[in-house]
């Protein structure tokens, strides 16, 4: 498999220098030159096999020959040593809970897959690696954890100072070693910013070799397919449809369940669920990309103006809005619908929703109603993170209820260390420069 720039078409590289290149010179985003088809026995059988084969089927094709197929399997059995329950919530809904991994969010599989990868490709090479990553809350502490202690590569986090939670935080800041911990003064489209920009830098690349660990790594982005694979193989032989509502930040996950479709899994519908930062939601309706600043809200993975993986979903459909809103609905929801949403859904169900969950759960439930499905949808929104993480917003009357991991809990007492810096590219590159 080549992939090739989005922003030139003729610039096209391996599977390898995708993932080491993490963003491609001209600043586009690699993607896929052609998108493989799973086989109908594979589909129809799914139920049958295990996760990792699963998985293994879903990325192989994305890999080539660039990774042997034993050391291929190796670093799925390395991503998936968690679980991917699907848990009725009520009636015909369900959450789809990616929280079991080390840091409590979706991010581990993309963080610990790429870790895999990277591993792989610069097995030969001493020259040290530099994975820079913005973060908006959650990328950071799986990157972190995914690449923490592996040999010959530093990671660097950005974050923007005071829109993350004491967890994330905790998560970002105390691991030390390898990993160390920009705070911008700044939101997180500048961080993200600050790192594209910092891949066009010739000078800088010429100093350190730079890799990005965000979704618009290849290798970050497509691992996250086998979710919705998982999710069906659990849900097949109760339900001929399923409508997937993902909680959308970056649009990396629902991307990646976008091209698990386009591959041929029966996906009714999908629903992209936004909080108030809602550029792609105003995009649906009017074909107008008009990203503005991002406003802080309760579910802050997702506060994210201008979103980088939606030129994939654009791509996915040739460029094209009508084709596009056949497959893919929009919804945004505020602060106080989200709170509201989790207090409600545990009154009724018993079901802790952080509030990321509750904006997929809230666009779930207003898709399902419009459009009248019947009971043999399976409506699956995604629990994309544990709700400890957002413990100190939630609302009062569920703070005490909220279970704190026992792999988090030592977390508390540590000490934060991180390196505060402006709301600038050129502080960025004095300080990688520097260090
Ligand atoms: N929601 C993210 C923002 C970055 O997204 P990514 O999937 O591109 O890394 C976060 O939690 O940091």
């Amino acid at each position: 498999m080549k992939y090739f720039s989005l922003q030139n078409k003729q610039h096209i590289v391996s599977f390898e220098d995708a993932v080491v290149q993490g963003l491609a010179p001209d600043k586009g985003l690699y993607f896929p030159e052609r998108i493989p088809a799973f086989e109908k026995d594979f589909l129809d059988n799914i139920e049958k096999h295990n996760d990792l084969d699963i998985a293994y089927t879903a990325i192989r094709s994305f890999v080539g020959d660039e990774i042997p197929e034993a050391t291929l399997r190796q670093i799925i059995a390395d991503t998936l040593s968690f679980p991917f329950p699907v848990q009725k919530v009520a009636g015909d809904i369900y959450a789809l809970e990616l929280f079991h991994g080390p840091t409590l969010a979706f991010k581990d599989v993309g963080a610990r897959f790429m870790a895999g990868c990277l591993g792989y490709f610069r097995r030969n090479d001493t020259r040290p690696v530099t994975v820079l990553v913005a973060t908006s809350g959650d990328t950071g502490g799986a990157v972190a954890h995914g690449f923490y202690n592996v040999p010959g590569v530093r990671v660097v986090i950005l974050y923007p100072s005071g829109k993350v939670s004491t967890l994330q935080e905790k998560q970002l800041t105390t691991l030390n070693g390898n990993i160390t911990a920009l705070e911008i003064a700044g939101t997180f489209d500048d961080c993200q910013r600050m790192v594209k920009t910092a891949f066009l830098d010739a000078e800088l690349q010429a100093h350190c070799l730079l890799t990005s660990a965000n979704s618009i790594n290849v290798a970050r982005w497509l691992p996250q397919m086998f979710y919705y694979l998982l999710a069906w193989k659990q849900l097949k032989t109760s339900y001929p449809n399923v409508v997937f509502s993902v909680p959308s930040g970056n649009f990396g996950n629902i991307c990646a369940g976008m091209m698990a479709a386009a591959m041929g899994l029966p996906v009714t519908h999908f629903v992209a669920s936004t909080n108030v930062n809602d550029t792609v939601p105003r995009f649906m309706q009017t074909g107008q990309y008009t990203p503005g600043q991002a406003t802080p809200t309760l579910s802050n993975a997702m506060d994210v103006a201008d979103p980088s993986n939606f030129v994939r979903i654009l791509e996915l459909f040739s460029n094209s809005l009508p084709a596009l809103k056949e497959k893919l609905t929009s919804i945004s929801f505020d602060d106080k619908a989200t709170a509201a949403t989790m207090e409600q859904v545990w009154k009724e169900h018993q079901y802790m929703l952080d509030p990321h969950g509750a904006v997929g759960y809230l666009g779930l439930q207003q898709y399902l109603q419009q459009t009248g499905a019947g009971n043999d949808t399976a409506g699956v929104f995604l629990e994309t993170a544990h709700p400890v993480k957002f413990a100190d917003t939630a609302p009062a009357s569920l703070q005490d209820k909220i279970v704190t991991p026992e792999r988090v809990q030592s977390l508390y007492a540590l000490e934060k260390k991180a390196v505060q810096l402006p709301n600038d590219y050129k502080a960025l590159k004095d300080w990688l420069t520097a260090n």
